[in-house]
């Protein structure tokens, strides 16, 4: 069994009586893209919502190396979402009123860089991201491709060990989608980032290491090998 950066164990979610994901078990290798597919309300969101300490879970483990969520207080499940996570979402959610780079080192200063230093870190990165000649335009006046792509910087700034991202190119047209996609992923997995992606894109998901389907709150694990069949005919190939 490979070292599990983030593990997940008969996991279930439940919105009063209705359960949402109901008993995952997956697994996340450090560098690895796992991506979650499935039909509207299969249970994605909620899935990476819990596996990333935002929604709790109603049964089951998670795990981030050896730190069980459900033993964390409220400070240190933050701080564990601050410092280790990343997230990219459909809408970017950046703050508009700041410029391509504060956005992008916002979880270096949260976690208390000053900011030149901050902003010397996010500068390679925004540089990969091809937002050298943004650095200092205010977010609300980008486009929404390039909104994305510093999303995506502010996501691995800080290189988390875990990346979630729910829809991250579902705002763009196709052209843009993959090319911030293939950014997003080459950038992590240079820097041995795990991320689990959730999209309804078959296109979206064919770029990831490994794929599973969700299906009424059950995950199926569409990479695993399958069960060799028995050979209709037993004696074939046989000397
Ligand atoms: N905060 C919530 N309160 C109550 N029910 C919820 C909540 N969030 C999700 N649900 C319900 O849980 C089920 C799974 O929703 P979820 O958003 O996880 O599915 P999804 O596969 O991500 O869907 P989509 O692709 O449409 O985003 C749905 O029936 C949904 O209505």
């Amino acid at each position: 069994m490979p070292g599990w950066v983030l593990r997940a164990e008969g996991v279930e979610v439940a919105y009063g009586e209705q359960r949402a994901v109901a008993g995952v078990t997956l697994g996340l290798a450090a560098g690895e893209t796992v991506a979650v597919t499935g039909s509207s309300g299969s249970g994605k969101s909620s899935l990476l919502h819990c596996l990333a300490g935002i929604v709790p879970a109603s049964a089951g483990t998670v795990r981030f190396g050896e730190l069980d969520y459900a033993a964390l207080g409220d400070e240190e499940l933050s701080a564990l979402r601050r410092e280790r996570f990343g997230y990219v979402f459909q809408h970017g959610e950046l703050l508009p009123e700041l410029t391509v780079e504060e956005n992008a080192a916002l979880p270096l200063r949260l976690a208390g860089r000053r900011k030149d230093a901050a902003h010397a870190a996010a500068a390679p990165v925004l540089h990969r991201l091809g937002l050298d000649a943004l650095r200092g335009r205010r977010v609300s006046r980008l486009s929404g491709g390039q909104a994305q792509r510093v999303a995506v910087a502010r996501a691995l700034v800080h290189r988390p060990a875990v990346v979630f991202a729910d829809e991250p190119t579902g705002a763009l047209d196709s052209v843009n989608a993959a090319a911030v996609l293939d950014e997003f992923l080459s950038l992590a997995r240079d820097a041995g980032t795990a991320v689990l992606l959730v999209t309804h894109d078959e296109g979206v998901a064919a770029r990831a290491d490994r794929r599973c389907l969700m299906h009424d709150g059950h995950l199926r694990d569409l990479s695993a090998v399958p069960a060799p069949t028995p050979s209709a005919d037993p004696g074939a190939g046989a000397p």
